[in-house]
C-alpha cells in the first residue's frame, strides 16, 4: 500500500489529472477545501476516497495506475473494533454506537506533502479536528509532520514503523456529551524531503443522529446541539478549517 501510494504521486501530472476533482467536490485527486480562486492552499496534494459501504465507491476517482492500487476493508474492521471496545468501556450497548457503524461511511484521505525549502513559511495541513467518530493515520515514510495542540503548544507525533495513529474525532466528542475530546492537529512540511500519509475516516450510518447520547448525559445538560449526520457535515465544510472551531459552532451554553 506504501509503494502504490509512492508510485501515484510520482506519476506526471497529466496522469493523476484524469482522477482530479470536479468542481463543488470533495473526491478525486487534487487540494483539500478549495473554497476560492485567490485562497492561499495548503502545501500538499491529495488523493481522497469513500470507501465505505462499498455503493459508495465512485471508480472514476480510483487509479488504475499503478495496477496493483486497491483498497483493503481491513482498516474498516480495525475502526470498528476500537469503537466498539471505546464505547462499552463508556458502559455503552452496542446499538449506541458499535451498530450504527457496521453500515457506517468511511472515507480516506492520502496526502503528499512535497518538501518545501521554506518548510517554516508553508503549512501541511492546517490546524483541525476531523469531523467524524475515528480516524487511523497511518504515517507512510519515517518523515515527521504530524503535531498534536497539547496544553496549547504543539507537539510532534514522530512516525511508528507498522502502527496506527488514532485520532478522537468531533462526533465521538458529541455523542460522548464531551467526555472523549477530539485532537487539534496539524501537518508541517519537511525542507528537504517528501512526507506522505494516509487517514482513514470512520463515520457512523448515514441516518445516525449526531448529538449527545441520553446515557453520556444522564441528569447533565446536553453541550451540544444534535443534527442529522448530513447537516452536521455541511456545517464542518462550510467552516473554514481553523482549529476546533467547528465544534464551537455545535456548542450549546
Ligand atoms: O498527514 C497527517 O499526518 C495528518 C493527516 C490528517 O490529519 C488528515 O488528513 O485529516
Ligand atoms: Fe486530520
Amino acid at each position: 500500500m506504501k509503494a502504490n501510494i509512492q508510485q501515484f504521486f510520482q506519476l506526471p501530472a497529466e496522469t493523476k489529472k484524469r482522477f482530479a476533482q470536479e468542481q463543488g467536490q470533495l473526491e478525486g485527486y487534487g487540494q483539500l477545501f478549495v473554497v476560492s480562486e485567490d485562497q492561499k492552499l495548503d502545501w500538499a496534494d491529495m488523493l481522497f476516497l469513500y470507501t465505505q459501504p462499498p455503493e459508495m465507491r465512485n471508480a472514476k476517482f480510483w487509479p488504475d495506475q499503478p495496477a496493483t492500487f486497491r483498497y483493503s476493508g481491513a482498516v474498516k474492521d480495525l475502526s470498528d473494533s476500537l469503537l466498539a471496545t471505546m464505547a462499552k468501556n463508556l458502559g455503552l450497548k452496542r446499538e449506541a454506537i458499535a451498530d450504527k457503524c457496521i453500515h457506517g461511511m468511511q472515507k480516506v484521505r492520502i496526502n503528499y506533502y512535497p518538501p518545501c525549502a521554506q518548510a517554516e513559511k508553508v503549512v501541511g495541513l492546517s490546524p483541525h479536528s476531523d469531523a467524524n467518530l475515528l480516524t487511523l493515520v497511518l504515517q507512510v515514510n519515517h518523515v515527521q509532520g504530524l503535531q498534536i495542540k497539547r496544553n496549547g503548544s504543539w507537539l510532534p507525533v514522530k512516525p511508528v514503523s507498522g502502527a496506527f495513529v488514532v485520532n478522537i474525532g468531533d462526533m465521538f466528542e458529541v455523542l460522548t456529551n464531551g467526555r472523549y475530546r477530539s485532537i487539534e492537529h496539524r501537518a508541517v512540511v519537511d525542507p528537504k524531503e517528501e512526507r506522505l500519509s494516509i487517514a482513514a475516516f470512520q463515520f457512523p450510518d448515514i441516518h445516525t443522529m449526531i448529538g449527545p447520547l441520553k446515557e453520556m448525559t444522564g441528569h447533565e445538560d446536553d453541550a451540544y446541539k444534535t443534527s442529522d449526520l448530513e447537516s452536521f457535515m455541511k456545517i464542518f465544510f462550510a467552516t473554514k478549517l481553523e482549529g476546533k472551531n467547528f465544534l464551537e459552532q455545535m456548542k450549546l451554553n
